[in-house]
């Protein structure tokens, strides 16, 4: 079901008017979509457009000047305890402490997220995410791809029903990266989940999306599959058509 007919009480990630500003400059716009269960979105636009602080908002980790966000049914101004546990993330701009251990800083969020066998759990994303010989080694000492493969890591850690992902395949070489994103479709595949993603990488949004969100200076300016928004803009590829958008050229406008 398209993002932007999906009806929002169907909606895993429900957004309406959300706003943030920071004196002058409004990061974010009076942004609206819905995102229906099981479905792989893609948050794109370009550096500024306001894709971070949306996520920040929808995880409840920055206050929303205004508007309403709701996931699984909660609202997150009100009602964020209710969902936590069923939610997760992972983020460049969200680091994990640096002198702990990667197991026990997947240890210490295995607990925090109330698991019923935090060890085994992380054997099993150790095996998936190729970490074994990190685990005893201090977070602050990875490279940061290691870090983010970490990082995605404890965002599996509670198995969530709703993971927002910012540029999560950044600093990964291609073989890393091209191994995550089979991961997360499997993920997908395998628990159902819905998944908000950032990201700069138009083949990954190709790949996994099935409905993309494009902004420009903080509101969204189209919507639809990766399919549609191809036929929209007459290109070939998600490339061109971001640079049509990102350029403020209109999709009638392109031949
Ligand atoms: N704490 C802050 N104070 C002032 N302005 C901010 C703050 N955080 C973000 N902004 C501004 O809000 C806008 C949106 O920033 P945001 O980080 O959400 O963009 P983004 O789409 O994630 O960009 P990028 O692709 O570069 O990561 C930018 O103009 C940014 O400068």
């Amino acid at each position: 079901m398209p993002a932007s007919a999906s009806p929002l009480r169907a909606a895993a990630i429900e957004v309406r008017g959300l706003t943030k500003r920071y004196g002058d400059v409004v990061a974010v716009d009076g942004v609206g979509f819905g995102i229906a269960h099981g479905t792989v979105c893609a948050l794109l636009g370009g550096n500024g457009a306001g894709k971070t602080t949306t996520l920040a908002m929808l995880l409840g980790l920055l206050e929303p000047s205004a508007g309403e966000v709701r996931v699984l049914g909660a609202d997150m101004r009100r009602e964020r305890h209710r969902v936590l546990s069923r939610m997760n993330f992972s983020s460049p701009y969200v680091d994990l402490p640096q002198r702990l251990t990667v197991r026990e800083n997947l240890t210490v969020f295995g607990h925090l997220y109330g698991l019923a066998d935090v060890r085994r759990r992380i054997e099993e994303l150790a095996e998936l995410f190729d970490l074994g010989p990190l685990l005893h080694r201090p977070h602050g000492t990875l490279s940061a791809g290691q870090r983010t493969r970490v990082g995605l890591a404890k965002a599996l850690l509670n198995r969530p029903e709703v993971l927002l992902l910012d540029e999560p395949t950044a600093s990964l070489d291609p073989d890393t990266a091209d191994r995550l994103r089979g991961l997360l479709l499997q993920y997908r595949r395998e628990s159902g989940a819905t998944i908000l993603l950032a990201s700069h990488n138009m083949p990954e949004v190709e790949r996994l999306c099935d409905q993309v969100l494009m902004m420009r200076a903080g509101s969204i300016v189209d919507r639809g599959t990766p399919r549609e928004l191809l036929a929209r803009y007459g290109r070939r590829d998600l490339e061109e058509v971001f640079l049509d958008i990102a350029r403020g050229r209109r999709a009638e406008a392109v031949p």
